[in-house]
C-alpha cells in the first residue's frame, strides 16, 4: 500500500502559497507514488494556476492528486481519515479534531510544518527542530526549504532539466509557445521580459528607462501585475491580449496563464522579473537572469531577507548590478543615488551574458542539496 499524506495549505494572498503545495503534491504523487490529499480552502485562486480545478467540488481528483475543499475547522475525523504524513503549509491551523485523530493513530503519523523559503542563516538551526504538542502525545517537526545542505533544499521536479533543454533547443517550439501567448515575431526578437512583481514596484520608472533605451524590449507581464505602471503606459486600464509600442518598449498584457505554462514563459524570456516564493524559485531553474522582488513584511525585514539571498546569488554570480538593481527594485536603495533607472538599467543590460553564465552554475550548487520532496519523504521515513 502505498504512503498516504496530507498537505493542509491555508490561501493567504496570492497565488504563491497554493502554487507551492500543488507543485508539491503534484511531485509527490507523480514521481514518488504516494496517495496526497491536498486540504485547501480557497479553490478560486487554484483554479488560476490550474484551470482543471472545479471550484464547486467538495471533493476532486486532478493530475492524481485527491483535492478537497478545506471549508471548516469543525469537521469530525476518526484514525482511519489520517494520512501517514501531515504537512501544514506554513504553520496554518490544521482542524483540532484532525489533531486529537492524529493522536489516536497508532502508529502515529509524522507530522511537518512546511516553512517559507529564506536564504537567512538561522534557518539551519530551525530545520526538522521538533516542537512537542502541550497536551497530546504528538510531536511537530519544523521542515525549512533552503539554499545549502542544512535545509530541505528547494522544490524541483525530476524531469525539468530534461523538459527545459529541449525547449531551448528548439527554437520551433519557442516559436510556437510565444505565438500562442499572441507574442509577435518582432516581440520574440527583441530583449523579452517577464514582468511579475508586487503593485509597489517601481515598475513605471523601469518602463520609462526601457521607453527612452536604445535596446527594443518587449515585456510581457500579466493581467493585473504593475496595473498602475501599465494603465500609465497604455493611458487607459489593460487588459489580457492589449499591447501597444511607445520609443523601443513594446508592453503586452497577458492572460494569467496555467502554472507549465508559466514555466516555459521563464524559459523563453531573456530576463524574468519574479516575485514571492515560487515564480522566485523557478526563476532559478530557468537558466536565466532574473530580478527578485520579494512579499514586503513590518519593518522592512524583507530587505534583510532580500540582502541574504543577494549576498548568496549575486555573489555567486560576481556582479554588482544585478544586486544594485534589486536593492533599488525593492526599495531597499534609492536610484538617484545610483545613477538612476535608466543608468542601472544599462549596467544590468551589460551583465545579462555573465549573469545567464552563472545562473548555470547556481543551479548546479543548488542542485547538489537534493530536492524538497525527497528529502522530505526521506525526513518523514526516519521519524516513522
Ligand atoms: C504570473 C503567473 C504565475 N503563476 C504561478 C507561479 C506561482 O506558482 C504562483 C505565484 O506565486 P509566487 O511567485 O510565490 O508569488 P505570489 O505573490 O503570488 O505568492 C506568495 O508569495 C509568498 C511569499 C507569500 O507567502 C504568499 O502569501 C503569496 O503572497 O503563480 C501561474 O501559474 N501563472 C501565471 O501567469
Amino acid at each position: 500500500m502505498s504512503t498516504t499524506l496530507a498537505i493542509f495549505c491555508k490561501v493567504i494572498d496570492n497565488y504563491g502559497d497554493i502554487g507551492i503545495c500543488w507543485r508539491l503534491a503534484r511531485q509527490l504523487t507523480a514521481e514518488h507514488g504516494v496517495a496526497v490529499t491536498l486540504w485547501v480552502d480557497d479553490l478560486a485562486s487554484f483554479r488560476r494556476i490550474c484551470p482543471p480545478v472545479d471550484v464547486a467540488a467538495g471533493v476532486q481528483t486532478v493530475d492524481g492528486v485527491t483535492v478537497r475543499h478545506w471549508q471548516t475547522q469543525d469537521a469530525a475525523y476518526a484514525p482511519a481519515d489520517i494520512a501517514d504524513i501531515v504537512i501544514e503549509f506554513f504553520g496554518c491551523d490544521i482542524p483540532p479534531a484532525y489533531i486529537e485523530a492524529m493522536a489516536a493513530c497508532e502508529p502515529r503519523p509524522v507530522w511537518l510544518n512546511l516553512e517559507g523559503l529564506t536564504a537567512e542563516e538561522w534557518v539551519e538551526g530551525c530545520h526538522t527542530l521538533p516542537s512537542s504538542h502541550p497536551r497530546l502525545p504528538l510531536t511537530k517537526h519544523f521542515y525549512f526549504p533552503g539554499f545549502t545542505g542544512k535545509t530541505g533544499g528547494l522544490l524541483r521536479e525530476t524531469g525539468l532539466a530534461i523538459e527545459r533543454h529541449a525547449f531551448q533547443h528548439d527554437g520551433a517550439a519557442r516559436g510556437a509557445f510565444l505565438s500562442r501567448l499572441g507574442v509577435t515575431q518582432q516581440e520574440q526578437q527583441a530583449m523579452l521580459v517577464s514582468l511579475f512583481c508586487y503593485p509597489y514596484a517601481p515598475a513605471a520608472a523601469l518602463m520609462q528607462a526601457w521607453q527612452h533605451g536604445a535596446q527594443p524590449v518587449a515585456c510581457l507581464v500579466p493581467e493585473g501585475v504593475a496595473a498602475d505602471a501599465v494603465q500609465a503606459f497604455f493611458g487607459h486600464p489593460a487588459r489580457a491580449g492589449d499591447v501597444a509600442t511607445r520609443g523601443a518598449l513594446t508592453v503586452r498584457v497577458l492572460p494569467f496563464i496555467p502554472q507549465p505554462d508559466y514555466d516555459r514563459l521563464l524559459w523563453a524570456c531573456d530576463l524574468n522579473f519574479v516575485r514571492g516564493e515560487d515564480s522566485w524559485v523557478r526563476a532559478q531553474w530557468a537558466g536565466k537572469p532574473f530580478v527578485w522582488h520579494i512579499y514586503a513584511q513590518d519593518e522592512n525585514l524583507h530587505h534583510k531577507k532580500l540582502r541574504a539571498f543577494l549576498q548568496r546569488y549575486a555573489a555567486a554570480a560576481v556582479d554588482a548590478a544585478l544586486g544594485d538593481f534589486s536593492l533599488c527594485w525593492n526599495g531597499a536603495a534609492a536610484p538617484e543615488q545610483q545613477g538612476g533607472w535608466p543608468d542601472l538599467w544599462q549596467r544590468l543590460h551589460a551583465a545579462l551574458p555573465t549573469l545567464a553564465a552563472s545562473a548555470a552554475a547556481w543551479e548546479q550548487q543548488m542542485l547538489a542539496h537534493g530536492d524538497l520532496a525527497a528529502n522530505l519523504l526521506r525526513f518523514a521515513a526516519s521519524l516513522r
